[in-house]
């Protein structure tokens, strides 16, 4: 299995019909992904990109045979697979449980800095910066942790910065059941500090506004004020 060609990745899922991620979300708004995306479980996808990884490692004229390098094809793979791709598989979507909103808080919640980690589509190497979201609540409240954990779901794959913070308010909106929901992310990508341009001060930030955050500027000011912008 280590040395598994890729093609014959490709062509294990050809027929079966596969449990799809992001069927919830608009098919602009999926991150585009094989049919057969979940044929293999995660040790079968570990033990191949090992072995494809060990191939990179060896064309780059490393030896294999030291003791510090030898675990690293495994490493990355567990790395990928468990970690920084582990958003892609929608068995981890996280369960929004909602509560009724027995205080009749009305106002908006905000939950700011939230950690967040991602990774270039184009270059995969590490965006790393922070989320921050915000919904009017009607009958119903949210787990706040809840709130991380959709971001922390939708950062964890290959992603475009636009697309992954269209992806949480979509996801939020749908859970939450409101149209009144923003997303605000900025993010450092490593591939702008540390390659091509090499600059390593410029930052990019990100923000969807629906229902009332879109049309109510004042909002969207309070909204930015609380989370300090
Ligand atoms: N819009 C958008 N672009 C991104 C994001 N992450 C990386 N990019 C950009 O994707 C582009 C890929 O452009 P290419 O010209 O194909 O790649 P490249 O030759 O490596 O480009 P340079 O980074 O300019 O060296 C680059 O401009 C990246 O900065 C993102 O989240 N959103
Ligand atoms: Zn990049």
């Amino acid at each position: 299995m280590d040395n598994l060609p890729l093609s014959a990745v490709a062509v294990a899922g050809d027929s079966a019909a596969i449990a799809a991620a992001d069927t919830q979300l608009p098919l602009d708004l999926r991150t585009p992904l094989r049919p057969d995306a979940f044929e293999l479980d995660d040790e079968a996808k570990i033990e191949a990109i090992s072995g494809h990884f060990r191939e990179i490692m060896q064309i780059l004229g490393l030896d294999l045979s030291d003791d510090s390098l030898a675990g690293t094809p495994r490493r990355v793979a567990k790395m990928y697979v468990q970690e920084w791709f582990r958003g892609l598989n929608p068995a981890y979507r996280p369960e929004v449980r909602l509560f009724e909103n027995r205080y009749q808080y009305r106002q908006m919640l905000v939950e700011r800095d939230i950690t967040l980690f991602s990774c270039c589509e184009h270059h995969f190497v590490p965006i790393i910066g922070k989320a921050h979201v915000a919904y009017l609540p009607g009958e119903h409240v949210v787990g706040l942790s809840k709130l991380n954990r959709v971001v922390q779901y939708f950062a964890r794959r290959p992603q475009v910065q636009e697309r992954l913070t269209r992806q949480i308010a979509e996801e939020l909106k749908q859970s939450l059941g409101t149209d009144d929901v923003a997303v605000l992310i900025e993010a450092d990508h490593l591939c702008v500090m540390s390659r091509g341009v090499n600059d390593t001060s410029s930052s990019t930030l990100t923000a969807e506004y629906s229902g009332a955050f879109g049309q109510d500027a004042a909002l969207r000011q309070e909204f930015l004020r609380l989370i300090g912008k």
